[in-house]
C-alpha cells in the first residue's frame, strides 16, 4: 500500500491566535474510501483547506505521495470546496471542456456520461441551476479526474436523497481502486455504506481513526450511533 497523505505535526492558528488543528498526525494509504466526520467547528474543512493548500499551516508538514504540499500535489488532488468554486456564467459542457484543457488527467467522457445519467441539460448556464444541480456538476467534475487523492468538502449536503445515492454509486464506481477518496459530511449514515475507514476530529485533533468493520466490531455500533454517543452535547 502506497502512503498517499500524511500530515506530521500539523497544526493551524488563525489570526485571532484560535488553535484550529493542533498538531495532527495522520496517515494515509491508497486505495479506500475514508470519511471524515466532526462535530461543527472541528477543523474539517480547515484540515482539508492546508492538505489543497489553500491554507498555509502554523506548524507542521504535509506529504501527498510522498511530496510536500505545492505544485506536485496539486496533479495529485481532485477537490471539491465545500462552496462553489466554478464560473457561473458558463454553460456546463463548457465547464467540461473548461477543465479538459486545465487537467491533464481530465476524463470529458466520463463527466458527460455523468452529466447525461444525471438529467442535466450540458447547454444550460450555471448560474440558471439549482443549487443542488450545481453541487452536482462540480461533484461531477472533481470526479472525473483520474487523481490520486480526491477530497470532497460536504460533496452531498444540497443534493436530494434520490441523486445522493446515484452520486455515492458513482464515487464509488467512477474512482480507481488505487485512488483514495476523502469525504467530509455531517450525513454519516448516506455514507456509511460505503467507506473502508472513519476518523473522528474533535477540537483539531483526531481521536478515532478506525476501519468501518473495527467500529463495528469494538463498539457495536454503527458509525453513525458512535459519532452520536461521542459527541453527544
Ligand atoms: N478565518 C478564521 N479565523 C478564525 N477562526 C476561524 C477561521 N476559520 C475557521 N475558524 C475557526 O476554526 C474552527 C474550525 O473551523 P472549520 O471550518 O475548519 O470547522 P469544520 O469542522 O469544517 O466545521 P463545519 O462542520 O461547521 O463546517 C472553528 O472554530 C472556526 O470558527
Amino acid at each position: 500500500m502506497n502512503k498517499i497523505l500524511e500530515c506530521i505535526e500539523l497544526t493551524k492558528k488563525y489570526a485571532n491566535n484560535f488553535c484550529a488543528i493542533n498538531q495532527l498526525n495522520l496517515t494515509l494509504y491508497s486505495g479506500q474510501i475514508v470519511g471524515l466526520l466532526g462535530p461543527n467547528g472541528s477543523g474539517k474543512t480547515t484540515l482539508i483547506k492546508m492538505i489543497n493548500d489553500c491554507l498555509i499551516p502554523t506548524g507542521g508538514i504535509i506529504y501527498v505521495n510522498g511530496n510536500p504540499v505545492g505544485i506536485h500535489s496539486k496533479e495529485d488532488i481532485s477537490y471539491l470546496p465545500d462552496v462553489l468554486s466554478l464560473d457561473e456564467h458558463l454553460k456546463v459542457e463548457e465547464l467540461v471542456t473548461y477543465f479538459n484543457d486545465f487537467y491533464k488527467n481530465f476524463n470529458p467522457v466520463k463527466a458527460h456520461q455523468m452529466i447525461l445519467d444525471l438529467g442535466i441539460n450540458p447547454s444550460s448556464r450555471l448560474r440558471t441551476l439549482s443549487k443542488g444541480t450545481k453541487e452536482k456538476v462540480q461533484l461531477i467534475l472533481t470526479m472525473s479526474r483520474d487523481a490520486k487523492l480526491f477530497i470532497l468538502d460536504e460533496p452531498i449536503g444540497g443534493v436530494d436523497p434520490a441523486s445522493r445515492d446515484y452520486i455515492l454509486h458513482t464515487i464509488l464506481s467512477n474512482y480507481n481502486p488505487d485512488a483514495t477518496v476523502l469525504i467530509s459530511t455531517h450525513l454519516i449514515g448516506e455514507i456509511e455504506n460505503i467507506i473502508d475507514r472513519v476518523l473522528f476530529l474533535q477540537n483539531g485533533q483526531i481521536i478515532l481513526n478506525s476501519t468501518v468493520d473495527e467500529v463495528r466490531e469494538q463498539h457495536h455500533k454503527s458509525v453513525d450511533q458512535l459519532f452520536r454517543e461521542v459527541f453527544r452535547c
